[in-house]
């Protein structure tokens, strides 16, 4: 039997562990998938780049408003298909191959990982390891509804659907959140139909009100969606399926994907035999400090985090890869903290969304004393120069003090615009001084986020 000194469950943010600083332990890395994980391989980093693509063929498609006539003559999706993962695949064999070859220090077990002991785990490769400390980084997966896997009907999820062989003539999406909104853009883009299917009265139903309101009815324009009416059943076959809803309605299309939330990985992995705990849900519970409730074992990202993102997941990462080196159990040991007061978050949808902070109802239920403030892109010379209709940016913050709450931004490059906004809410700027301590450049974008703050009472 082999020991380790640290083991690691996950090859996606639990890779990033490993810097100069580990090179003389030894490691085992345990993966049972593709190698360097969701982010890399089906996640951001992939949907992104289709989401761009996407934005191509709408810039294409809206030309005429600035005067200039075009159309888009085609749409190749294979090499759609083959720029992302040509991109994409090398650099997760490359990523394996580095640790499995070139990483002396390192042991790669390419298996299902379970504890069968504290600290001690069955390999699923036939071996079993044990290991000072553990690392659980082991991710989430795809929920499935019951309706969909009792119909026995072809489904997608985010593992698949960027893989299809041709591009679907009429997306169905059971889900609403941000996978939903995210592919109904990319696939409309490209010229499929889509419809949503959501159980809820509107899209994005986390985001702040008026901005998931704003984003429903914008897509109640471009899409075919169906909300506040569950799924009753799904049946179909090869190329062919059809949803029936609560209300008897019944959506046919020829593909099918499932976006309605991702599951921890902690119910698989054997959790209870080891002293970890794991919630009702299958999150891993850890402390500020990414420790689990097993001596040596810590947790982060999506198997532990309340947070399924990965800044928060590569944040989370750092934190462990410090602790691990700190004698973490021990009485008063110097642990790093995780910081979770100003997570933000973006769907890349069209229009694209960000937010960070408080949404209104949160603060008003907070009983805050709150004044709040929305400024249409329209309003600044660039909104003007882009023509923009729909984009918005609402800032929240405390009357008086003038600290900042909340920041949502719905319209071009929200997840850019927001920045300076998560900045000074991260480093305790107030409303008054972000908006006049420094100048803004004009005509630029983030004039609406100035102008919106200004407009604070
Ligand atoms: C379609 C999609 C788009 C996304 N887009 C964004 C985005 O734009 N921005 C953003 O911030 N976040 C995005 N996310 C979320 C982001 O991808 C995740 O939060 C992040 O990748 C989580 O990282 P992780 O290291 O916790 O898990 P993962 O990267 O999933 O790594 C976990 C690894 O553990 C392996 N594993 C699991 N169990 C075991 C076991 N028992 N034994 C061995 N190996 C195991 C898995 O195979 C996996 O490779 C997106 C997610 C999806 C699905
Ligand atoms: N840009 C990004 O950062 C990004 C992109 C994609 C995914 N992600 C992460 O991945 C997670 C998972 O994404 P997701 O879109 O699957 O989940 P989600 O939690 O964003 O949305 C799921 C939605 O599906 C709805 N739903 C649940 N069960 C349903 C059912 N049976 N029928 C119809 N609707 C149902 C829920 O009410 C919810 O609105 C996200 O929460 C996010 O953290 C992030």
């Amino acid at each position: 039997m082999n020991h380790f000194d640290v083991a690691i469950i996950g090859s996606g943010s639990g890779n990033t562990i490993l810097d100069d600083r580990y090179a003389d332990m030894q490691v085992a890395l345990l993966e049972d998938g593709i190698f360097g994980g969701t982010c890399l391989n089906v996640g951001c980093i992939p949907t992104k780049m289709f989401v761009y693509a996407a934005e191509v063929a709408r810039t294409i498609e809206h030309s005429s408003r600035y005067g200039i006539d075009s159309r888009i003559d085609k749409v190749r999706w294979p090499d759609i298909v083959s720029r992302v993962f040509d991109r994409i695949d090398p650099i997760s064999a490359g990523g394996e191959r580095y640790r499995r070859d070139e990483s002396p220090g390192t042991t790669l077990f390419s298996g299902h990982a379970r504890f069968i002991g504290p600290r001690r785990l069955e390999t699923g490769t036939g071996e079993v390891i044990t290991a000072d400390q553990v690392v659980i980084a082991a991710g989430s997966r795809p929920i499935i509804p019951e309706a969909v896997t009792r119909s026995g009907v072809r489904y997608y999820t985010n593992d698949d659907i960027m893989r299809l062989p041709e591009l679907p003539e009429h997306l169905v999406i059971i889900g609403s959140g941000f996978i939903a909104s995210e592919f109904a853009h990319v696939f409309s883009a490209f010229g499929s139909k889509v419809t949503i299917i959501g159980r809820g009265n509107r899209l994005l139903r986390h985001l702040d009100g008026d901005i998931s309101a704003h984003f429903t009815a914008l897509a109640h324009e471009k899409w075919d969606v169906r909300l506040g009416n569950p799924v009753r059943t799904v049946r179909g076959d090869d190329g062919n399926v059809e949803v029936e809803l609560a209300d008897g309605s019944v959506v046919s299309g020829d593909t099918l994907l499932v976006a309605v939330g991702r599951a921890p990985n902690g119910d698989r992995l054997g959790a209870e035999t080891a002293g970890v705990d794991v919630d009702d849900e299958g999150r891993v519970l850890v402390d500020r400090f990414q420790r689990t409730t097993a001596e040596g074992v810590f947790a982060l990202g999506d198997v532990s985090s309340p947070y399924q993102l990965k800044h928060v997941a590569n944040h989370e990462a750092r934190v462990v890869q410090e602790n691990l080196l700190r004698n973490a159990w021990a009485d008063g040991a110097d642990l790093v903290r995780t910081d979770h007061r100003f997570v933000p978050a973006a769907v890349f949808t069209d229009p694209q969304i960000a937010e960070v902070g408080l949404t209104e109802e949160q603060a008003r239920d907070q009983g805050l004393d709150i004044t709040v403030k929305v400024q249409k892109y329209s309003d600044v010379a660039y909104g003007w120069a882009m023509e923009d209709t729909e984009g918005l940016c609402k800032v929240i913050a405390e009357r008086g003090t003038g600290r900042l709450l909340g920041a949502h931004v719905i319209g071009a490059q929200a997840p850019t615009v927001i920045q300076p906004l998560i900045q000074a809410m991260s480093f305790g700027l107030s409303a008054k001084d972000m908006a006049r301590g420094q100048y803004w450049i004009h005509p630029g974008l983030p004039e609406v986020v100035e102008n919106a703050l200004l407009g604070l009472e």
